[in-house]
């Protein structure tokens, strides 16, 4: 339930995504390292006590889906290990409530460096736009936590902060009759915080983001696309 205390925490990291959402990247502040049609990935160069922990940012635009639907996907534990392909193994170890999940999942062993592990809790929502300043989003974030039920393991705990925000565009149709999938297009931004927890060579990292995360994204898109093709819309 809301009352859960995990709730103070969830609100502030959704309204630091919704402050910092918005489909302008500023050229000057992020490097663009991957573009492919109307996906584009960017990332900053940071580190954090010798540790890279590049924010990565992304924005692409998929026609025939509503954000609630990609959304709605990337939340749904159940189904991840079918579109994450550098999953080993996900846990779920508490159900919070019917928008939040804590999940422990296992990543595959990245070579050289040591296998990694991430606790984190899930929550998925809506927040109705009331005006065009304020648009109508559905936005998952995934952010590390503890838990005791998420057994100690060999590998090396990452620390993450990610989020995916969501606009769903509706062309209205001449005909007046109720929109159909070649209507819909859904604008994504992603952002992810990955702090790797152990050392890592800062080149193999960087090679690694620079070739997953849009690896991921294209797989993760092409999921939902394939998923919901012959499904009433989810608005
Ligand atoms: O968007 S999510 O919430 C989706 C839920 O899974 C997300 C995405 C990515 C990660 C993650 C965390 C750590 C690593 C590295 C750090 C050192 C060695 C492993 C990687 C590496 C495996 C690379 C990678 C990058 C992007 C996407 C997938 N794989 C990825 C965690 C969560």
């Amino acid at each position: 339930s809301s009352s859960h205390k995990l709730y103070e925490e969830i609100n502030a990291v959704v309204a630091e995504h919704i402050k910092y959402s918005g489909f302008t990247i500023d050229d000057g502040v992020w490097e663009a390292i991957h573009e492919e049609g109307e996906m584009k990935v960017y990332r900053r160069e940071m580190e954090e006590d010798g540790m890279i922990v590049d924010p990565l940012k992304a924005v692409h635009c998929v026609k025939g889906i509503t954000g609630h639907e990609l959304c709605h996907y990337f939340w749904d534990v159940s189904v991840r290990m079918e579109w994450e392909g550098t999953l080993e193994s996900t846990n779920t170890v508490e159900v919070v409530s019917d928008d939040t999940v804590i999940t422990h999942q296992t990543h595959k062993r990245v070579w050289p460096t040591t296998q990694r592990d991430a606790v984190f809790w899930s929550h998925i929502r809506h927040i109705a736009g009331n005006d065009e300043n304020s648009p109508d989003m559905w936005m998952v974030c995934n952010y590390s936590t503890d838990h005791d039920k998420a057994q100690p393991s060999k590998c090396v705990r990452v620390k993450m902060n990610v989020a995916m925000v969501c606009e769903t565009m509706v062309t209205p149709r001449a005909d007046g009759k109720p929109s159909t999938r070649e209507d819909l297009t859904c604008r994504v931004q992603y952002a992810a915080y990955v702090n790797p927890g152990g050392w890592a060579p800062p080149s193999v990292l960087r090679a690694v983001y620079k070739r997953e995360y849009p690896k991921f994204l294209k797989r993760f898109t092409q999921y939902v696309t394939n998923a919901t093709a012959d499904k009433p819309i989810m608005f």
